[in-house]
């Protein structure tokens, strides 16, 4: 810790406060405070578009000790992010590491924030703040200097997929097979790993009609916000169940097609976002350990007859993944491309590409 950094405050809704000391672009920001419970990983986690809008409060103590990896560009996709932006909207830490090394570090996680103009907050006891956002549940919070306090902002009334989808077509990859990826906010590793086993993708806008185009299935992204708010990719999905072509849902693409199916999603009280989630499948004495980020969850009740619930976790029971009785369809809460996490659900791309 270097107490010559600038002082900092983080203030959540219910009044309560942090000092600390600030890294990164020091402008005040606002946003919806989370926690993620995972060990490593934070140059994906910071680059995953899901956490658009929100305050990421990471409860590992120490951040920033193996900085920022030195990116190459492969098959059209930087090899270490996730996206090509930083996308949380402020960063807390307990304690900030201002010495980094790693074999492939290009630069410290300081100064990458600086150049995505995103703030960060340490000296914070993370733990403490996890416990209050565990009893009271996520709450808006704000980042800023003295005299330079905000409105607080919460990011899940706006459309945020509108925000970070792609805005044209863009195709990876060369195999014979063409899977659509609807970009919600999609995390690159979806693409690397349909890629990596030999497929073309097309990573399409969140609201592009693809109907009437050639595919052999369809891969809903991940993304950020309320679910709800992605009227139109609900639209396009519930056509899209009418044909009998694969469809796979990670994360928000599992919301949206469960709503495309007739389900509701909630907002959960903190959501869950660690790497260590662990997720039952149903009917078999199966238990996985999964990567997730989410706040919204899916309420299976009200899907038809021809859909049943898949995983659960084994934590809270919250639903965890849906698939369809006689058709290719299926998604999952967690996210099988990891990154970070483990990968050991991995084998449900190669699932979708024995269905394509
Ligand atoms: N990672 C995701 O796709 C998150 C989905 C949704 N934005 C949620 O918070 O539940």
């Amino acid at each position: 810790m270097r107490d010559n950094q600038e002082n900092g405050i983080l203030m959540l809704e219910d009044g309560t406060s942090f000092d600390g000391k600030l890294i990164g672009r020091t402008e005040p920001i606002s946003g919806e405070v989370v926690f993620n419970t995972g060990m490593v990983g934070y140059p994906e986690t910071l680059t995953d578009p899901s956490y658009r809008g929100q305050i990421l409060a990471l409860t590992y103590p120490l951040i920033g000790n193996y900085g920022v990896p030195q990116a190459q560009m492969v098959d059209g996709l930087n090899d270490v992010f996730e996206s090509d932006q930083v996308h949380i909207q402020g960063l807390v830490m307990t304690d900030y590491s201002f010495e980094y090394s790693h074999w492939n570090a290009q630069q410290s996680l300081d100064k990458w924030l600086q150049e995505h103009g995103v703030i960060g907050i340490y000296g914070v006891d993370t733990r403490k703040l996890t416990k209050k956002l565990r009893q009271r549940g996520s709450m808006l919070g704000k980042i800023f200097m003295t005299g330079q306090e905000q409105e607080f902002y919460d990011p899940n009334r706006d459309n945020l997929v509108e925000f970070v989808s792609v805005k044209e077509p863009l195709m990876y990859g060369n195999g014979k097979k063409t899977v659509v990826l609807i970009d919600c906010g999609g995390k690159f590793n979806i693409i690397r790993s349909l890629v990596g086993r030999g497929l073309q993708v097309k990573r399409v806008p969140w609201d592009y009609d693809f109907l009437h185009e050639d595919f052999d299935g369809v891969m809903i992204s991940n993304g950020p916000g309320d679910p709800q708010m992605c009227e139109a990719t609900i639209g396009i999905v519930r056509r899209l169940l009418q044909g009998n072509r694969p469809v796979f849902g990670i994360c928000l693409g599992h919301q949206i097609l469960s709503l495309a199916a007739g389900a509701e999603t909630y907002k959960m009280k903190f959501g869950h976002r660690s790497q260590n989630q662990p997720c039952r499948e149903l009917g078999t004495d199966r238990c996985y350990i999964t990567s997730q980020n989410h706040g919204f969850a899916v309420k299976p009740n009200g899907l038809t007859s021809d859909w049943m619930p898949w995983f659960v976790n084994a934590n809270d029971g919250s639903n965890e993944g849906i698939r369809h009785q006689s058709k290719p369809f299926m998604s999952v809460q967690f996210h099988p491309e990891a990154a970070p996490g483990p990968t050991d659900t991995s084998y449900l791309f190669d699932r979708f590409i024995d269905m394509l």
